[in-house]
């Protein structure tokens, strides 16, 4: 088995806002193995994003607070490095890139002009030409061999050669892992899919793992080996993909699986799980998926479960499969006499 490249443990990102602390990230553990591509997914607001960011050290401190864990990557710590240690990170070992490119890439500077800068910002010692050459050969690598494209300026591509340029400066300085956040949702289906493509031609070539963010399991299924599944700031199951589409065993994940559109299925109406996300302000008391769960029993309204093994390489946050459930329903009797 490949050698651990990141390992994200027991991870808290809270924000201190006026209206109180907003838990975007409590208590998540990650691990990601070299040439890896592991797919993180769950409902907007779950806490994919800022899991993802605080490895970049992208989440503006304050208002966010590291409120506990660590952030191991390639055996170094994260969370205690300086601004500037993290940048040098940023680029040359790890890179991110994002749903619009067009947040990233400068609309009043050419193509060619921010693929230089990038290359040069994390290769002091190569030349102007020379960094023309490598932005040449990382666009060719990506699918763009387009005459004259260093030249232009990000409005004149299409959304997916925007992508494209954007996975080409974040892999020029071949990094050992990609983040990658929904980079696929903005594009149209067809285009969609040769990014899926190119991400997992450059992951064989490169062995560079990726983390895959994305709230669609059908890019999931295309693209990766393992995932996780994250509602309310946790994460509440990982196994393999294919273990996970067979036999998904947390009722979030299986509510997710059974949110995706059936060819078969066309008359009927489409499921989805009913009521919303908790807010992050305000989490409710045990499972923080009861409130919404058809199999909520007595003992998820009052203890919060934790992550346990169902089998080899699959784990699940639910009280439905957890040893410790006998224990904990004696607890809450215990717990109702002594009161009473
Ligand atoms: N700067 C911030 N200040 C306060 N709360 C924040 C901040 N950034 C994110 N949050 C909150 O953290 C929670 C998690 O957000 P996050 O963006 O990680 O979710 P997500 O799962 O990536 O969703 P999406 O798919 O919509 O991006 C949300 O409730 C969000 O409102």
């Amino acid at each position: 088995m490949a050698n651990t490249l990141l390992e994200i443990s027991e991870l808290k990102m809270h924000f201190h806002t006026d209206k109180g602390v907003v838990k975007a990230v409590d208590g998540v553990d990650i691990t990601v193995r070299e040439g890896e591509i592991v797919g993180l997914v769950g409902e907007s607001g779950c806490g994919k994003s800022v899991t993802s960011l605080s490895v970049m050290g992208l989440v503006p401190q304050p208002p966010g607070k590291i409120a506990g864990g660590s952030i191991k990557f390639n055996g170094k710590e994260l969370t205690t490095l300086s601004a500037k240690e993290l940048q040098k990170l940023r680029g040359n070992e790890m890179a991110m890139i994002f749903q619009e490119p067009m947040t990233s890439l400068n609309p009043v500077f050419t193509i060619g002009n921010q693929m230089v800068e990038a290359i040069r910002l994390h290769k002091k010692e190569v030349s102007k030409q020379e960094a023309r050459a490598l932005a040449l050969e990382a666009l060719k690598s990506v699918g763009i061999a387009r005459d004259g494209v260093l030249d232009e300026y990000p409005h004149q591509l299409s959304g997916g050669m925007r992508q494209r340029v954007m996975i080409a400066m974040a892999m020029v300085c071949n990094p050992k892992l990609l983040i990658a956040d929904e980079p696929t949702t903005a594009l149209d289906v067809t285009i969609q899919a040769q990014i899926l493509d190119l991400m997992r031609k450059l992951n064989k070539e490169t062995n560079t793992a990726i983390l895959m963010i994305t709230h669609d399991l059908g890019v999931v299924a295309e693209l990766c080996e393992r995932v996780i599944v994250m509602y309310a700031g946790q994460v509440v199951e990982e196994a393999d993909v294919r273990t996970l589409f067979k036999n998904p065993k947390h009722p979030y994940t299986a509510g997710l699986l059974k949110s995706i559109p059936q060819l078969d299925q066309r008359r009927k109406r489409l499921y989805s799980i009913p009521g919303n996300v908790p807010n992050p302000r305000n989490m409710p008391k045990g499972c923080r998926f009861a409130p919404r769960c058809e199999f909520a029993m007595e003992v998820c309204r009052e203890k919060e479960p934790e992550l346990s093994p169902i089998e080899k390489n699959h784990i699940s946050r639910c009280w439905l499969h957890s040893e410790q459930k006998e224990e904990a329903d004696r607890d809450i009797v215990g717990n109702t006499a002594s009161s009473s």
